[in-house]
């Protein structure tokens, strides 16, 4: 029989003061891949990673972790699962090294600590009291202390932010490896690059729900395969110029049903086109802009990309 996969939710309901915040949720990841998780702020991404912890009680649905129950696996759990939080609730007054190998003896067969220190660049804190430590700092100790007892599945809740691009490269290239070792990892974040350049396996979580799932490659390409961005003053007139967009795509014949170019304002001054973007579009874009007075301070046409795929599904950024 093949083993079971490291985590597996089925139906996961979650509900605060009566409303779901949580609600239907599937999700499944699988030993030897990165599985990440994106959302908007409130999407119920931390609240599922907590209730696979054990850290809350699910209101309705099934949680299994490494084919255990977490509200009832702990120590046996404990052992295998790596939990890397945002808020790390690491005691304070305690040095970075001395936390990091106190955490190493509680383990049967810990890391090397002194070799996982040196990847994380603990070296320049190591004496710091946690207290001392800069937000990236203690991000990377978090992140040590949740590898050094070689779990089998690790959960990391946005685990390069804040942290300069050095360090980030540094744990892009360690969450590789578990991966290759193969540690289960699920990582929620909300950097696009972070998730397309480590995740095998992608959930679009939106409203306590999955809305789409897949490799970054197939999410990428479900849709159209470039994106057109540009800035210009907020607030302009977006269904005038979708309608004039729409006449261009028309009249060079052939659109799709229901492929009418969409443009968002995603923050203000800034715009993103989805649909066909064709040299026309480009043309009905600008001229649009002139008939107007408006100036678009950049433009560009480039590949889509997974924050690409977020907008259309949810209408929203990712922050
Ligand atoms: N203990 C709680 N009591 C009441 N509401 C809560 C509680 N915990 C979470 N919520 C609400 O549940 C919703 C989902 O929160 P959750 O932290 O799971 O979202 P998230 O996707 O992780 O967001 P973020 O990206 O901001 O971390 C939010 O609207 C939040 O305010």
């Amino acid at each position: 029989m093949s083993a079971p996969p490291a985590v597996e939710i089925r139906g996961l309901v979650k509900r605060h003061g009566g409303r779901a915040v949580v609600d239907g949720l599937d999700l499944t990841a699988e030993a030897g891949q990165v599985t990440a998780v994106l959302g908007p702020n409130g999407a119920g991404k931390t609240t599922t990673i907590e209730c696979c912890e054990g850290l809350r009680v699910p209101d309705g649905g099934s949680v299994r972790v490494l084919g255990l129950d977490p509200q009832t696996g702990g120590r046996e759990l404990r052992a295998q699962v790596g939990v890397m939080l945002q808020d790390s609730g690491l005691p304070t007054a305690v040095r970075a090294l001395d936390m990091l190998r106190h955490v190493a003896t509680m383990y049967a067969v810990p890391r090397d600590v002194a070799e996982l220190a040196e990847r994380l660049g603990l070296g320049d804190f190591a004496g710091t009291t946690i207290r001392r430590l800069s937000g990236g700092q203690r991000q990377r100790l978090a992140l040590a202390i949740a590898l050094v007892g070689r779990p089998a599945l690790v959960f990391l809740d946005e685990p390069s932010a804040g942290m300069d691009p050095q360090s980030r490269h540094a744990v892009w290239e360690l969450v590789r490896e578990l991966r290759d070792d193969g540690v289960a990892v699920v990582l929620t974040t909300h950097l696009m690059d972070e998730a397309e350049s480590l995740a095998d396996h992608v959930v679009v979580v939106d409203h306590g729900r999955v809305i789409a799932e897949g490799g970054v490659r197939d999410l990428v390409a479900a849709t159209a395969d470039r994106t057109l961005r540009f800035e210009a003053p907020p607030g302009l007139d977006l269904s005038s110029l979708a309608a004039a967009l729409a006449a261009a795509t028309l009249a060079v014949g052939a659109p799709t049903p229901g492929h009418d170019p969409v443009v968002r304002e995603s923050t203000p001054g800034e715009y993103a086109l989805s649909g066909p973007v064709t040299p026309d579009v480009l043309a009905a874009l600008t001229a649009w802009s002139a008939a107007r007075g408006v100036l678009l301070t950049s433009l560009s046409v480039g590949r889509r990309t997974l924050e690409d795929v977020f907008l259309d599904l949810t209408g929203r950024n990712l922050r």
